[in-house]
């Protein structure tokens, strides 16, 4: 007899995390199996429910005599959402799958994103994933993901989801950015109704994602169809796992088109932007900071591009100014700016200058794939670093969420301005997704550094390489000759004493699986 840890005939969504690895995959042998040192240590300070897994489980198995890593997010605990030590589990398996080199990365994705009530430490848990995620594809490795949980995969997961080679969902499952609870919050629910499940799966559930083409299968809710479709894409992508520049063309022309079937813009503003144009913008003081003449700039209320100087070099630039709002159409624009620096001045730095008031919450923005068309700007800015471009972001003013993971986390290094803040999400909505008092959200936002939006929080916890006063033609240049290699956020994180978990908790996952 099968033991139900092993029933491949188990449906995907009600079962355990541990019973949908057993069935996908022959000898699932987890690492870092559950224990205490996996609390985490701010839900355990709110009083809240722990796990002895921080909600996922990660290990190894095989398939066809074949070697995989997977892992599997926990929908049940906390929504499946990525706090320090989640984050840090999966951070050390793509670390591991690059040490190793299994033949294919599984995740199974079941969670709303960023763990809230671990907010800073788990936006940037997320953009230590999607880094690290890409990295394992340009080392070979496909990299799949699988959604068939009850929760879905939104918010930060979302646009890791759409980093993986391929995606493939059961019929019940949902994919997407932000869910109707945050744009309800947001907009009201005449915009997106939490209540109206009929709505909800026609904006982001698998039938609607596979009839766009946004993933590759649409399955049947057992374990087996998930299994059975593995071998195949294994094969399909281990020669192809890479991202290279004409994936991101393809992607692009692709994405263009369900612009324009929106009938939504995909044209760049060619209007000219001076110093007169930009007069009271704070944007302006920051170029004129750092460079005192030959601009040659265009742009509109949201975004700023082209080209300028600063000192003796010539840089291109993409600026977001107004606390702009990122949706389908701007990470679109901004996409075509990165790949036409990438075609075009590949000797040339970029510059990233941040303002931005995070991703467009509109249903109809979910229809259209929103974290499709915001991992498609991550990842162009990846294929910039890989072509050895370099990319350096200063966030000048306001950076939230899902749209400074795509962009500013996305560079070599990212600095900020000392007023400037980074948020996950407004204090509204951040109650009402937790179920917090907003007088409670408020509190910790003034005074508990895993909230605050303060700068200074995500110097400590190595998001960001330094915090300048004024930015100035020799920090920008420092920091061009001082450009970074490999990931060392969370080893920054360690050092400076803001984030101390993530590091070891990965650093364990490479150490536990060469004791097993
Ligand atoms: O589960 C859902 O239905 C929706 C989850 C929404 C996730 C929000 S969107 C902004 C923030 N970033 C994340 O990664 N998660 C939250």
């Amino acid at each position: 007899m099968t033991s139900r840890l092993s029933n491949p005939a188990l449906n995907f969504a009600n079962a355990s995390p541990r019973e949908r690895l057993a069935g996908l995959v022959d000898a699932f042998c987890e690492i870092l199996p559950p224990s205490e040192l996996q609390h985490s240590p701010q839900l355990q300070a709110l009083g809240l429910p722990l796990a002895a897994d921080d909600g996922v489980v990660i290990g190894s198995g095989y398939l066809n005599g074949q070697l995989l890593y997977l892992a599997a997010q926990d929908g049940r605990f906390m929504g499946g959402s990525v706090g320090e030590i989640h984050g840090a589990k999966l951070l050390g398996l793509c670390r591991l799958a690059l040490q190793d080199r299994p033949a294919a990365l599984v995740l199974l994705g079941d969670s709303g994103g960023v763990r809230l009530q671990e907010a800073n430490a788990g936006l940037l848990a997320i953009a230590e994933l999607l880094r690290a995620v890409l990295e394992v594809r340009a080392a070979g490795i496909p990299v799949l993901m699988l959604i068939g949980g009850q929760r879905g995969c939104f918010g930060g997961m979302g646009l890791v989801a759409h980093s993986a080679n391929a995606i493939v969902m059961s019929a019940n499952a949902r994919l997407g950015m932000s869910g109707p609870e945050v744009i309800a919050s947001a907009c009201g629910r005449a915009e997106y109704d939490p209540a109206d499940q009929a709505q909800i799966m026609a904006t982001t559930g698998a039938q609607h994602r596979w009839e766009q083409g946004d993933i590759v299968q649409l399955l049947s809710a057992d374990i087996a169809s998930f299994r059975a479709v593995l071998p195949e894409l294994i094969q399909r992508y281990s020669s192809a796992a890479a991202l290279t520049l004409s994936q991101c063309v393809d992607e692009h022309q692709f994405l263009q088109r369900r612009l324009q079937a929106a009938l939504l813009s995909d044209q760049l503003t060619a209007t000219s932007c001076t110093a007169q144009t930009l007069q009271d913008d704070p944007l302006l003081q920051v170029l004129m900071n750092v460079s005192a003449s030959d601009w040659k700039l265009q742009g509109d209320a949201q975004l700023v591009h082209g080209e300028l100087s600063i000192a003796a070099q010539r840089w291109s630039l993409i600026a977001l100014r107004q606390h702009a709002v990122i949706g389908v159409e701007l990470a679109w624009q901004m996409a075509a700016l990165v790949l036409q620096a990438v075609q075009q001045q590949p000797q040339r730095p970029l510059l990233l200058l941040i303002d931005t008031a995070g991703q467009r919450l509109r249903r109809q923005e979910e229809m259209l794939g929103l974290p499709r068309f915001m991992a498609h700007l991550a990842k162009c800015l990846q294929l910039a670093r890989m072509a050895e471009m370099p990319v350096l972001a200063l966030i000048y003013d306001q950076a939230l969420s899902g749209a400074i993971v795509a962009t500013g986390m996305m560079a070599d290094q990212c600095y900020a301005l000392e007023a400037a803040q980074i948020h996950v999400m407004a204090a509204s909505a951040m109650a009402s997704i937790t179920g917090m008092s907003e007088d409670k959200v408020h509190t910790l936002n003034q005074s508990d550094p895993g909230f605050a939006p303060g700068v200074e929080h995500y110097w400590a916890m190595g998001g960001i390489d330094a915090i300048w006063s004024q930015p100035t033609p020799e920090l920008i240049l420092a920091a061009l000759a001082n450009r970074a290699g490999p990931d060392r956020r969370a080893l920054l994180g360690l050092q400076r004493g803001g984030r101390r978990l993530a590091q070891y908790i990965a650093d364990a996952v490479l150490s536990s699986a060469k004791r097993n």
